[in-house]
Formats: C-alpha cells, sequence, structure tokens
C-alpha cells in the first residue's frame, strides 16, 4: 500500500516536472527571450516576493547572476578594474558569491577553493607565461568570460 502511494506521488511529481519543462521549452512565461542554458539556471519562486519595490509573483522563473552583484560600485569601487588588493578589507556577506550562498551554497566550494590555489601556485612559480592577447575584451554570457577563451603561453621556468 505504502509502496503503492509513494510510486504514485513519483509520477505525478515526474508528470508536473515534464509539463512544467515543456512549458519553459515552448516559451510560455517570463524568460521566454533567454538561451535555453540560461532558463535551465532559472530558480522559481515558490511564494510571491517583494524585492526594491518589485513583486515578483509565485511560479514565475527567476534568473541571479553573481555579474549584477559583482559590478555594483556600492560595494565594489571601481568594479571593472582588476584589483586583487580590493579583497585585503573584509567583504560583507553574501555580496562576493562566485558560489552563491546559503543554503544551496555551492558543496564544493572548498575543494575548488584549495584546487585553484595550488594550481595557480604551481603555474607561477614553475613555468613562465604570458597572455596571447594583451587586450582581449570580457564578454557577458551572462557571467563574465574572456573573449577568446584566454589563450596563454606558457613554457617550465629554467631549472637554476
Ligand atoms: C570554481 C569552481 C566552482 C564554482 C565557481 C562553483 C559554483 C557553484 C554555484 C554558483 C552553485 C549554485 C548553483 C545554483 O544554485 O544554481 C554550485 C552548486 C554546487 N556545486 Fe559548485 N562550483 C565550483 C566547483 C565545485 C566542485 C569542485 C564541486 C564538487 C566537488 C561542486 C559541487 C557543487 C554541488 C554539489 C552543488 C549543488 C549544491 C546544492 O544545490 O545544494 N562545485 N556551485
Amino acid at each position: 500500500m505504502l509502496v503503492e502511494i509513494v510510486r504514485k506521488k513519483r509520477q505525478e511529481k515526474k508528470k508536473r516536472v515534464e509539463e512544467e519543462h515543456a512549458a519553459l521549452m515552448n516559451n510560455k512565461g517570463p524568460g521566454q527571450n533567454l538561451a535555453l542554458e540560461d532558463r535551465e539556471k532559472m530558480k522559481k519562486a515558490i511564494v510571491d516576493i517583494e524585492y526594491e519595490g518589485y513583486t515578483i509573483p509565485r511560479g514565475w522563473k527567476v534568473l541571479w547572476t553573481a555579474y549584477g552583484t559583482h559590478y555594483n560600485p556600492k560595494y565594489f569601487g571601481d568594479p571593472s578594474t582588476f584589483d586583487p588588493s580590493r579583497f585585503e578589507d573584509a567583504v560583507p556577506p553574501y555580496v562576493f558569491v562566485p558560489f552563491e550562498g546559503g543554503p544551496r551554497v555551492c558543496a564544493g566550494y572548498q575543494l575548488a577553493k584549495l584546487n585553484i590555489l595550488i594550481f595557480l601556485h604551481f603555474v607561477v612559480t614553475h613555468y613562465d607565461w604570458s597572455l596571447r592577447y594583451l587586450d582581449e575584451p570580457i564578454t557577458m554570457d551572462p557571467l563574465p568570460f574572456p573573449f577568446q577563451e584566454m589563450p596563454i603561453k606558457i613554457s617550465p621556468k629554467p631549472i637554476i
């Protein structure tokens, strides 16, 4: 009996998800002009939300990107300048959010940060490298991305 109820509930949920997905694919509802990849990154408002004078009705799809926060001069002065020293002062919570935040924060963020640190350490200490395109533009799609995928010339440092 219990197994039957669980199976039925699963089937109902599957049907609901398929219907929602089909509606999204048919360009119904907000977000219709976005690329499929971006639409799939969207969250769904599960209650009506009031935010800065706007109402986001329950059921609407919402696309949030870190770009809006990271390029906000209220939090990061002169945001388009590469200035790592801006992180010398503590950044308020939920302001630097490449891994998002809250209960759905990236589950691998500590591992990712450690990997990046180790990778950069070895690139900088063991290799000579330079940018192929010095003034390569950054595109927004919607996250910042180097236009030509930032190729670099790299060679092992001579052993002294
Ligand atoms: C630079 C590397 C990474 C970045 C920038 C990153 C960023 C993110 C972001 C923004 C989310 C939230 C996605 C969303 O809510 O739509 C996320 C979720 C997640 N990430 Fe990462 N991530 C990285 C590396 C990793 C690694 C190395 C792992 C695992 C080893 C990982 C595992 C996960 C998991 C399991 C979730 C889903 C968490 C949940 O929904 O509860 N990530 N990540």
